[in-house]
C-alpha cells in the first residue's frame, strides 16, 4: 500500500504507523482509532495445538506487515493507496482455546468465567470465543482490509463466532485533541489510568515473573456490548443526566467544580448537607476510591447497528477494558455498578467476553509462542 515515487505525501492520518513487535501488543495503550472491529473465532473441530500455533504465527506475520502498511501476498487491494492509518491488530485467547489445544493446565486462573451480574441480558451467540482479534485503524478501508485478511488466514483452522464494529471520533474533527464523547453525549475516558502514572503498568500488564509466566507483558481484556436506551436517556433533562454521571455534560468537569481534569471531590456536600456527587452517580460507584483501588484501562468503541423494530437505535458502547487481573479491575467494579449505578436504568449489557492477551511478540516471534512452545 506504499505510494508510488513522486506521488503526493500521505496525510499524517494515513502515514501514522504503530509497531507490531514490542513488550506489549498494540491496541492497548495506542490511542483508540476511528474504526474498530472486534471478532471472536472458534477453533474448528480437529484443530489442535499445532494448527493453533500455525495460525498464531500466520496472524503475527500478517499483522506486522499490515501495520507497516505493506500489502500481504495474494492481496485484495482494498487498502491500496492508503498508508497504515494507525492500524493495530491485537490477538487474544479465550477459555476454550486451552481445552482445544490440550493446554488446560496452562490456562490462567484469571480466565475463569466472569460472574453473572443481575442486570445482564447476555446473548451467548455474541459472547465468549476461543480466539479474539481487535482491529483498529483511522481509515475504514484499512480496518476492513486487515479484518478480511486475518479472517482468510484463519480458513480451515478457526471460524468467526461473532463480530462487532465500532467507531470513535476522527482525528482532526475537533479544534484541539479532546477526550472522545460516547453516544449519550458524555465526555468519556477522562479518569482513565495514564501511562505516566506510577502504577500504570502494574494495573494493566502482567509483570515479568507473574503467574502464569507465559503471560508476562500481557493483559486481560473484558469486552461488553452495552446497548444504550437512548429514547429513555434523551427524555431526561441535562441536569438529571449530569447527576447520573456526576460530571458536566458540556465539558466533562466534575459537578464539584473545576475543569475536566480536576479530581472529583466525593466528600463535597451542598447547602442542605447532601452529597454533591449522588450516592449512585456513575463516577462515585466506579471510582477506584470506592472499590478498594480496583481500576482498569477503558478503551471502548461506540456502535450503531441500525434500529430495532420499535424504532429505537441498536446503539451503544463496545466497552473494552484492560487490566492485569480482572478480579482487581472489571469484576469488583461491575459488581458494584450492577447493584447501585444510576446509569443502569439507561443501559443493557447484551454480550460479554474475557480473553487473555499475551505479551507482545519480539521480532521473529509470534504472539502466544511462549505458551505454545514453552
Ligand atoms: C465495569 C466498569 C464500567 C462499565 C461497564 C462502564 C460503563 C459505562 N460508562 C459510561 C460512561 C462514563 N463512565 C465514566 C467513568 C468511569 N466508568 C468506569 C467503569 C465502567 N463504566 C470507571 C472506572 C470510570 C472512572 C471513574 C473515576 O475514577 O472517576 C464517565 C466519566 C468520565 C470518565 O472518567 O471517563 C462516563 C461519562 C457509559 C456510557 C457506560 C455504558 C454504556
Ligand atoms: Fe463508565
Amino acid at each position: 500500500a506504499v505510494a508510488a515515487p513522486g506521488a503526493p505525501a500521505l496525510t499524517t492520518l494515513g502515514a501514522t504507523a504503530h509497531p507490531f513487535h514490542g513488550a506489549h501488543q498494540p491496541g492497548i495503550t495506542t490511542p483508540a482509532q476511528t474504526h474498530g472491529h472486534l471478532v471472536a473465532l472458534d477453533l474448528a473441530p480437529g484443530a489442535g495445538r499445532r494448527e493453533a500455533a500455525d495460525l498464531l504465527r500466520r496472524w503475527s506475520t500478517l499483522a506486522a506487515r499490515l501495520m507497516a502498511g505493506e500489502a500481504p501476498p495474494d492481496d485484495t487491494d482494498v487498502a491500496r493507496d492508503a498508508g497504515p492509518a494507525a492500524l493495530t491488530v491485537t490477538i487474544g485467547l479465550g477459555h476454550g482455546f486451552f481445552d482445544a489445544t490440550d493446554l488446560a493446565a496452562a490456562r490462567p486462573a484469571a480466565l475463569a468465567p466472569l460472574p453473572v451480574f443481575s442486570n445482564d441480558a447476555l446473548d451467548p451467540a455474541r459472547s465468549d470465543g476461543d480466539l479474539w482479534l481487535q482491529v483498529g485503524a483511522d481509515d475504514a478501508l484499512v480496518a476492513f482490509h486487515a479484518l478480511r485478511a486475518l479472517q482468510r488466514a484463519a480458513a480451515g483452522t478457526a471460524a468467526v463466532r461473532w463480530q462487532m464494529t465500532g467507531f470513535n471520533r476522527s482525528p482532526g474533527a475537533t479544534a484541539r485533541p479532546m477526550t472522545s464523547r460516547n453516544l449519550m453525549g458524555q465526555v468519556d475516558g477522562t479518569n482513565n489510568p495514564k501511562p505516566t502514572d506510577e502504577d500504570f503498568d502494574q494495573r494493566v500488564f502482567v509483570p515479568e515473573g507473574g503467574d502464569p509466566g507465559w503471560m508476562a507483558g500481557g493483559s486481560y481484556v473484558v469486552v461488553r456490548r452495552i446497548r444504550m436506551l437512548l429514547d429513555d436517556w434523551e427524555r431526561v433533562s441535562e441536569a438529571e443526566q449530569e447527576r447520573v454521571i456526576g460530571r458536566r455534560k458540556s465539558d466533562g468537569a466534575p459537578l464539584t467544580g473545576g475543569d475536566e481534569t480536576t479530581p472529583v471531590d466525593l466528600e463535597a456536600t451542598d447547602a442542605d448537607g447532601g452529597p454533591v456527587i449522588a450516592a449512585n452517580a456513575h463516577v462515585r460507584v466506579s471510582a477506584p476510591e470506592t472499590n478498594g483501588g480496583a481500576a482498569m484501562l477503558r478503551r471502548p468503541f461506540s456502535f450503531h447497528d441500525g434500529f430495532l423494530d420499535d424504532g429505537s437505535p441498536d446503539a451503544g458502547l463496545l466497552f473494552v477494558c484492560w487490566q492485569a487481573d480482572p478480579l482487581r479491575g472489571f469484576v469488583p467494579v461491575q459488581r458494584k455498578l450492577d447493584r447501585g449505578d444510576a446509569l443502569s436504568a439507561f443501559v443493557k449489557h447484551e454480550a460479554s467476553a474475557l480473553f487473555a492477551v499475551p505479551g507482545g511478540a519480539a521480532e521473529g516471534e509470534y504472539v502466544g509462542q511462549r505458551l505454545l512452545e514453552g
